[in-house]
């Protein structure tokens, strides 16, 4: 029987060894937590070092690949997502497949057939893009026309995925073709010892013939011929001399109203043609009395979904048809251009035609791929992506820029948007 003093005495040893465990476990929770705190901060610098790395070499491949189009002689493909709209329906396929790539803003991704497929371009916008932003990334491409640059932009894609809204836009929300002639009116305003003139001409093409927008009388026997200069042109087509955006507006609403609409499966108002909006900004120094004269050209293509899937027979198959030989021309050219290939075969259609002026030599040429964001359109999504990806991905090879086209326009040497710019090679040449 133990003794009540050493029952008393053991009770206090282990009540001081349990107080002594306590504190002991509570340092090494301290010290634990300081170390994992520690690590948690080292890899966090870390990351933030390798994100720091990531955005430096990113914005590095950004201006390599700047000077890569340069090289590469100008021509350059941009891809636009439309958001969702209530004509995707609801349920499976509706379902949002296509997704710009969140860390790298010239890729796209794709979900199709099970699998994730990537595209790359010069810029991807992605479904919550503005016609602000849009615009920003084309704005100086638009103005290089003053300086006697022939541009092009064309906006590709199947009925239904964006391409009016992006060249044409509702008038809330006004698209490339508004705000290029604004952007015109502003730049040449600043320039003193400058005059300008500045003339719009609308036309569709429409299987394979030429329609003038802006007559009162259209007529469907207008042809592509060449000047006494050399340079192409449509004889008798109307051109109005814009001085304001008020003058932009009533044209353009003239020209609308024009243009032929018919209904397809896809799309109540599926436009069957390509619309062209051609500005011509001529302009003249009052001092030296040296002329500039650059064309911008501003192409909304016609769908180019495949034919089963509008449910095409008779008009509507040779529309369709038509359609399909003047996009896949267009594809062979630009193709041909920024591949600097020896032969350019812009005959095979009257869009490459008429535009041949515009296309190659030291002209600007700007494909914006439009495609839906709907599962059930993937396939079409699929081929548009393909198409801009021939255009885009030609290899460099030995490309430089094109040699001078024929009748291509020369940029005068005292042009007032000249100054630190590289010269053209006509210029250069002289
Ligand atoms: N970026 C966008 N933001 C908001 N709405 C858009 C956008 N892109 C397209 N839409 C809407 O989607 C619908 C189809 O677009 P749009 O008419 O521009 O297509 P399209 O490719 O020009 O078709 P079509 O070849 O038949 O002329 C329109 O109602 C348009 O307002």
């Amino acid at each position: 029987m133990l003794a009540p003093r050493k029952v008393k005495e053991d009770c206090e040893l282990l009540r001081k060894e349990m107080r002594e465990l306590q504190q002991g476990v509570q340092l090494m929770a301290r010290l634990t937590q300081q170390q994992i705190c520690d690590a948690i901060s080292d890899i966090s610098q870390h990351n933030q070092l390798l994100l720091r790395r990531y955005h430096e070499e990113m914005k590095l491949r950004k201006t390599y690949h700047n000077e890569l189009v340069e090289l590469r002689g100008n021509i350059r493909v941009f891809c636009r997502v439309r958001p969702p709209i209530a004509e995707d329906g609801s349920g499976q396929g509706s379902t949002c497949v296509v997704h710009p790539d969140q860390d790298d803003d010239s890729r796209l991704l794709v979900d199709f057939k099970n699998r994730e497929q990537n595209f790359g371009f010069d810029r991807v916008f992605g479904a919550e893009s503005t016609q602000d932003e849009v615009f920003h990334e084309v704005q100086a491409l638009v103005t290089s026309c003053i300086d006697g640059f022939n541009v092009c932009i064309f906006a590709y894609g199947q009925t239904g995925s964006g391409k009016t809204h992006t060249m044409q836009g509702p008038s809330h929300e006004p698209g490339i073709n508004q705000r290029a002639l604004k952007e015109l009116f502003i730049a040449t305003d600043k320039q003193s010892d400058w005059r300008y003139d500045i003339r719009v001409s609308f036309l569709e093409i429409y299987n394979e013939s030429i329609r003038d927008l802006l007559s009162d009388r259209p007529t469907t026997k207008m042809e592509v011929k060449r000047n006494a200069e050399g340079l192409l042109h449509v004889p008798g087509l109307t051109q109005i001399q814009v001085n304001c955006l008020e003058d932009v507006n009533r044209t353009f609403t003239t020209g609308l109203e024009n243009r032929v609409t018919a209904s397809t499966r896809m799309n109540e108002l599926s436009s069957r043609s390509h619309a062209l909006l051609c500005v011509e900004v001529h302009g003249v120094n009052t001092m030296t009395s040296v002329k500039t004269f650059g064309k911008l050209n501003l192409v909304d293509l016609a769908g180019s979904e495949r034919v089963s899937k509008s449910g095409a027979d008779g008009d509507r198959l040779k529309e369709a048809q038509n359609i399909n030989k003047s996009l896949s021309s267009l594809g062979d050219v630009v193709h041909a251009l920024r591949g600097n290939q020896s032969h350019v075969p812009y005959r095979n259609s009257k869009l490459t035609y008429l535009l041949q002026d515009s296309l190659g030599g030291d002209s600007k040429t700007l494909m914006i791929v439009h495609v839906s964001p709907a599962q059930k359109n993937v396939g079409e999504s699929i081929a548009s992506l393909h198409f801009g990806q021939r255009v885009h991905s030609v290899q460099l090879g030995q490309a430089t820029r094109n040699a001078v086209s024929e009748g291509s326009h020369e940029m005068a040497e005292d042009s007032p948007a000249n100054s630190g710019r590289p010269k053209s090679r006509a210029a250069r040449k002289k």
